[in-house]
């Protein structure tokens, strides 16, 4: 892939606020605004953005890449793909890999084959615990340290349900900033055999359930473990209405938790179970309708701060079995953005500043990223997406940059969808298609 030197992106939408041009000089914003081409070099290459948005680049607090490990799921290269497609510009990179990201070692290797991919910036998310197994801390400040500069940590996919453990974890992460992402689900109430919501719908279709308030006692333990330790907590996929109300509460007593949503939550219900496609199979479960409507309300109030993906690909051998025993997790990376988009702004609940706030530069901060999420301001580096917000597209699994084919997007018409995308100046992906790819 090469660098434009140059390149005025022009009549914009500015992130929601307005139109204007913005101009690219060495991988750098040099201006923004209605007068920006003044300062355009001589040879300046000019993309007439009429009727698009531009947004900061985004990224997600939460992808699973698989490698090193799953190579036949995922390869952080086709992930960062997908990503690039998707208009991400960073991703977090889970630790439930094999092995487990809970050394230096294992993080500076996800850090390095995501450089050497090139299409978005990988960072690696520390495991709170040795082998993600719940028992002792992994080496939480090596990791901090190492050349990864890993600042979040999580056990996703397993919950860090030890309280004390917990209580450490958060203590220890104070000390250079980090944060920990924790998968609330307490497992005593959502045992092995369970594989969706417990409610109505689970009795009906004969599937053993987990309750809402697994997800809810330990989002409602963690935010007082972080008023306790006056340390930052992140609740991943957050999926109920109580958990809402935990957080908003928390937040008004001025505790450090952030949460994030995940484009299924906000728009697919348990409803979609009925056919027992294991496509539907995920962790957290799909909720009733009562749940996604409360988690649209708090991300368009600021109760959740961001979207995530939780991007979960899995080979067919894994997700085509009997729906109980299936793998949990559905594909999202490359549809989050068309998703947000229908679901949230076509429906006039967010803006596209909320976008940029809820997909860039929030979880930016929240991961303590300085090269990602500084938003279209002159000097940041240039990570761009440029948005067609009108343009509806059908999914097809087919044509995806992922290596597995577990999309529950397949078939739905979705509106607004990512044109370009654009890493320190780079094209890393224009129209569905990676840019300039070596492979
Ligand atoms: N979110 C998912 O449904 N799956 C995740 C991990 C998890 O089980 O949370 C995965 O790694 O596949």
């Amino acid at each position: 892939m090469s660098r434009t030197p140059a390149l005025l992106v022009r009549g914009a939408d500015l992130a929601g606020g307005g139109a204007g041009d913005v101009l690219v000089v060495d991988g750098t914003i040099r201006a923004v605004g209605t007068d920006a081409a003044a300062d355009a070099p001589a040879g300046v290459q000019r993309l007439d953005a009429d009727g698009l948005v531009l947004l900061p680049g985004l990224v997600d607090l939460h992808t699973h890449l698989r490698e090193p490990g799953r190579e036949d799921a995922e390869t952080i290269e086709t992930g960062s793909q997908a990503a690039a497609v998707g208009g991400f510009t960073a991703v977090l990179a889970m630790a439930n890999t094999t092995p487990v990201t809970d050394s230096a070692e294992v993080a500076e290797t996800v850090l390095d084959l995501g450089r050497r991919a090139g299409y978005v910036d990988v960072h690696p998310v520390g495991a709170v615990t040795k082998g993600l197994a719940g028992q002792e801390l992994a080496e939480l400040g090596l990791m901090a340290r190492s050349r990864a500069r890993v600042r979040v940590f999580s056990d996703d996919g397993r919950c860090v349900d030890d309280a004390r453990l917990m209580r450490r974890a958060l203590e220890y992460v104070k000390g250079f900033g980090g944060v920990v992402s924790q998968h609330a689900q307490d497992p005593r109430l959502a045992d092995g055999t369970a594989c969706c919501h417990e409610g109505e719908l689970s009795g009906r279709l004969g599937l053993p359930g987990w309750p809402a308030v697994a997800e809810e006692t330990v989002v409602a333990r963690d935010v007082m473990l972080a008023r306790h330790t006056g340390s930052r907590v992140h609740v991943a996929h957050v999926s109920t209405a109580g958990s809402v109300e935990v957080l908003r509460w928390a937040k008004a007593q001025g505790i450090a938790v952030t949460a994030e949503v995940t484009p299924h939550h906000l728009m697919l219900t348990e409803d979609e179970l009925a056919g027992y496609d294991p496509t539907f199979k995920v962790n957290p479960p799909l909720r009733p309708a009562e749940d996604t409507r409360a988690l649209r309300e708090a991300l368009a109030d600021g109760t959740i701060d961001a979207v995530a993906t939780d991007h979960a690909p899995h080979v067919r051998q894994d997700k085509e079995h009997a729906f109980a025993d299936a793998a949990f997790g559905m594909l999202g990376l490359e549809t989050a953005l068309p998703v947000v988009s229908t679901v949230m702004v076509a429906e006039g609940l967010m803006t596209w500043a909320d976008v940029a706030r809820t997909m860039s530069a929030t979880p930016a901060r929240i991961a303590g990223l300085t090269d990602q999420g500084r938003g279209l301001t002159t000097g940041a580096p240039a990570n761009l997406t440029l948005v067609d917000p009108t343009r509806s597209h059908t999914v097809d699994r087919a044509l995806s940059r992922s290596l597995s084919r577990n999309n529950p997007w397949h078939g739905r018409r979705l509106t607004g969808a990512v044109h370009l995308t654009m890493l320190r100046g780079q094209v890393t992906a224009r129209e569905g298609l990676v840019w300039g790819a070596t492979s």
